[in-house]
């Protein structure tokens, strides 16, 4: 049977880039996306955005909701001072073992603790099952419509404190409306819009950071 999008991504990261260089795995993934099959990957413009954020916070403990290939996990693993792992969430078992593949032919397998399920069911259980206290850096990146009811879950589960900071993707395209209101409205938040464009493409989307308050 034909393969997928995700595999012919890994055919093409094992074909052009250098095993255990993960500028190289960005690289190859960037150019397969740009030349042959664009791919849902934060890409390269706003990639450079969620690069300085996770050098400026420079996390202890980090969480990405949406694995999907692992283009943004490898970007943030590849920032993360040593003895540092990032969790990451991803319920599609297919898109899991890509992604899988290719944190590991990015040689950053020992930074990344890969989860597979809901973020809606694993969020409650962080606390025991990885003895996480709270989160100093959260990407998001899965179904945008889950990214509210989310961070709600973040705040009821106490992995908020003072200074978290959260990072949303795609809040313009294909867009974030009912969090963007909430982190922009809440008292609870600080919140600030990054604009770039859709991975790829010409078309306006960005990052919006909202660091919790307490
Ligand atoms: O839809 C987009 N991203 C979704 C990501 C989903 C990934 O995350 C996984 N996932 C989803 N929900 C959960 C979940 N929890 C949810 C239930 O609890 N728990 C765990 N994993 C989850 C999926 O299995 C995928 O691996 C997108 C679209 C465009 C786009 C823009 C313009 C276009 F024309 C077309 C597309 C651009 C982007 O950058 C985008 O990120
Ligand atoms: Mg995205």
């Amino acid at each position: 049977t034909r393969s997928t999008r995700p595999q012919r991504m890994l055919k093409a990261v094992q074909k052009n880039a250098t095993k255990g260089n993960p500028e190289s795995v960005i690289s190859a993934i960037d150019y397969f996306c740009k030349n042959s099959e664009w791919a849902m990957n934060v890409g390269d413009e706003k990639g450079s955005i969620l690069d300085s954020v996770v050098t400026e916070v420079n996390p202890s403990t980090v969480l990405e909701l949406g694995t999907y290939c692992g283009y943004s996990t490898v970007r943030i693993a590849r920032l993360l001072s040593p003895g540092t792992k990032l969790i990451t969430l991803e319920f599609n078992p297919a898109y899991a073992t890509v992604a899988r593949q290719i944190i590991a032919y990015a040689g950053l397998q020992d930074k990344v603790t890969q989860v597979e399920g809901s973020s809606a069911d694993l969020i409650p259980q962080i606390k025991e099952r990885f003895s996480i206290t709270t989160f100093d850096f959260i990407f998001l990146d899965h179904w945008k419509d889950r990214y509210l009811p989310d961070i709600k879950l973040f705040e009821e589960c106490g992995l908020l404190r003072k200074g978290s900071v959260l990072l949303a993707d795609n809040v313009i395209c294909p867009g974030a409306p009912e969090y963007l209101e909430y982190v922009r409205n809440s008292p609870r938040y600080e919140s600030r819009y990054y604009p770039a464009h859709l991975e790829y493409t010409k078309v306006e989307d960005g990052l919006e950071k909202s660091v919790f308050l307490g």
